[in-house]
Order: C-alpha cells, then structure tokens, then sequence
C-alpha cells in the first residue's frame, strides 16, 4: 500500500494497528501519528519508526488516509479543527471511534467525506481483532479495499451494510473481550475453591480458552458440535453444561448484549447531539 497513512492520535488502538502495517510491510516512512504531547510521540516514534506530529493539521495535509483515533468526547473538536485541510487533501477518512456514526463524523469535518467508520476490539493489540466495518457512499471499492487492508493488519474484518449493525458488532466483538475475561476470572476462582492454586488455574482456563477458540476456528464443525464432542453421556462436561443450561446462562448473554448494543444507540445519541 503506497497511500500515506495519518493517525490522529497515538495510543492503544492507534499504535497496535501501526504495529500491524509495519509487520504487514507498510514502509514507517508513510504512516504518521499525532497526539497533543511529544513525550507520548517520542515513545511511539522511537518504538516504530514512523513520523509524528502535534500538530493534526500540519500531518493531516500529507494524508491519503486519515484515521481517528481519538477518544469519542473529543472527536468534534479534533474534526472540526481538522475540516479546512479535509477539505483541500480529500483523504479516506477511517474513523475508530466508539458511538459515533458517520454521518456525524463527516458532518463535524466539513460534509462530503468518504467516511469509514470501524468497531474494532482490544485484541488487535496481539494481532487476533476482529473489526465490523461500515462505508458511507462516498468510499469507492478502491477505497474499501485500504480500509480492509488496514484493520487486517491487526486482525479480521467484517464488512456491514448497514449501519446500525455496528451496534451488534460492538455486541459480539468490540465490547466482548471483557465477556471472555470475565469468564477467567471467574473459571480461576471457581478452581481456586476447588483447591488448585491460583496462577496453576489461571494458566489452565487461559490455554483452554485459547485451545477451544482454536478449535472453533479450524474446525468444519459448529460450537454446538465441539461442545456435544466434549459430554460423554452420563460424564462431568454434561453436568457441567446441565448447570449452565439451567441457570439459564444463554439468556443472560443474550440480554447482556442486548444492553450493550442499546448503550451504544443511547451514546450515538449523545454524542451527536441528534
Ligand atoms: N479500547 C477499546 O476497547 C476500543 C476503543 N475504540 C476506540 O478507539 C479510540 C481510541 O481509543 P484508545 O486508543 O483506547 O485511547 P487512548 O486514550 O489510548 O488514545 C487516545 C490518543 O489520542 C491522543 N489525543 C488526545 N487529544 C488529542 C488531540 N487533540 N489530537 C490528537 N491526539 C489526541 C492521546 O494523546 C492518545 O494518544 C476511541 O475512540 C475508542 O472509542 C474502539 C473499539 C474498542
Ligand atoms: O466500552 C466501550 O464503550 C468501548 C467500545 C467497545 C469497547 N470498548
């Protein structure tokens, strides 16, 4: 990929997929990131390589793509401070902002923007995300095909038509990491009570997890397969599973998603003020 590559703004997300186009062969030349102190930029350019800026406009004006990586409750200012140079260079414009539609996006920037918005997940920081991926009508295929590029750096990518959907993937995905976490904490407790000690139960449910995950990526066979294979009849994985069933553990997943993805309508909201 020849286009030069501005990130406004240099943290987590932004440096894990940086990351992730440099060990993909994007030269560190072509990628630039902002942030507003240049101790933040001294750590990321001597790390990577790459350019860095505190001024988002002066790094803006070199940009093919320009992704935002800012935090949602300062992305109108960033955007609007960023409008007159969007409007001169035209870049793709890759926002990975939670809760924060398009519309309002290419809006705060001046209107007329190929915009892409992103739900990518923390897992990119290991090169395992998943990303949903959202193109207002502006974006050509040419165009699809960087933003594709660019978050397969750092994972897969999922393409949706319609916008809303990023609210479940933000559901399945964005938020859900926390939902596997939260089941090693509680696996590591639960075997602690057990009588294992806690970094050997740690080290177990976390290989478990990754083997599992593995499993259900390599495999031709569904979960509901895998999991079947696991219960011998009348053996412990069957009591196990029989518990989770009867504490209805589907249904409470269920409407835990249903709440994220209404809280992220509710943030859309509030943070475009329509
Ligand atoms: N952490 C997560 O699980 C996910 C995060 N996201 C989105 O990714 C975006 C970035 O999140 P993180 O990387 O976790 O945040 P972060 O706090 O690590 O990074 C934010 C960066 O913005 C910089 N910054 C602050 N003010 C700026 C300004 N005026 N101009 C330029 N840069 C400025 C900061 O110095 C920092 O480098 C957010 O919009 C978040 O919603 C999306 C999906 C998942
Ligand atoms: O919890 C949040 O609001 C963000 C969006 C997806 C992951 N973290």
């Amino acid at each position: 990929m020849t286009n030069k590559i501005t990130f406004i703004g240099a943290g987590n997300m932004a440096s894990a997929i940086i990351g992730g186009l440099i060990d993909s062969g994007v030269t560190p030349a072509d990628i630039t990131a902002t942030a507003p102190r240049e101790s933040e930029l001294d750590t990321i350019r001597t790390r990577l390589n790459i350019q860095t800026q505190t001024d988002n406009n002066a790094a803006a004006s070199q940009a093919d793509v320009l992704v935002l990586a800012v935090k949602p409750q300062i992305m109108r200012d960033v955007c609007e401070a960023l409008s007159d140079t969007v409007k001169q260079r035209n870049p793709l414009v890759i926002s990975i902002a939670a809760g924060l539609d398009a519309a309002t996006i290419d809006q705060w920037l001046g209107g007329d923007n190929a915009v892409v918005r992103c739900m990518p997940n923390t897992p990119s920081l290991v090169g395992r995300g998943a990303s949903g991926l959202y193109a207002n009508a502006r974006v050509s295929d040419a165009q699809r095909d960087v933003a594709t590029h660019l978050m397969e750096a750092v994972g897969i990518v999922e393409w949706v038509e319609e916008e809303a959907l990023l609210d479940a993937v933000t559901a399945v995905s964005g938020s859900a990491p926390a939902y596997f976490f939260l089941m090693l904490e509680a696996m590591e407790d639960a075997a602690v009570k057990l009588g294992l000690p806690a970094d050997t139960a740690r080290r177990l449910a976390i290989q478990t997890a990754l083997g599992a995950a593995t499993m259900a990526q390599q495999s031709d066979k569904d979960p509901a397969t895998l999991k079947q294979n696991v219960m011998s009849p009348g053996g412990t994985t069957e009591q196990a599973i029989q518990h989770m069933e009867d504490a209805q553990l589907r249904t409470t997943i269920a409407d835990a998603m249903q709440a994220c993805a209404k809280r992220a309508q509710a943030m859309s909201k509030e943070l475009s003020g329509h």
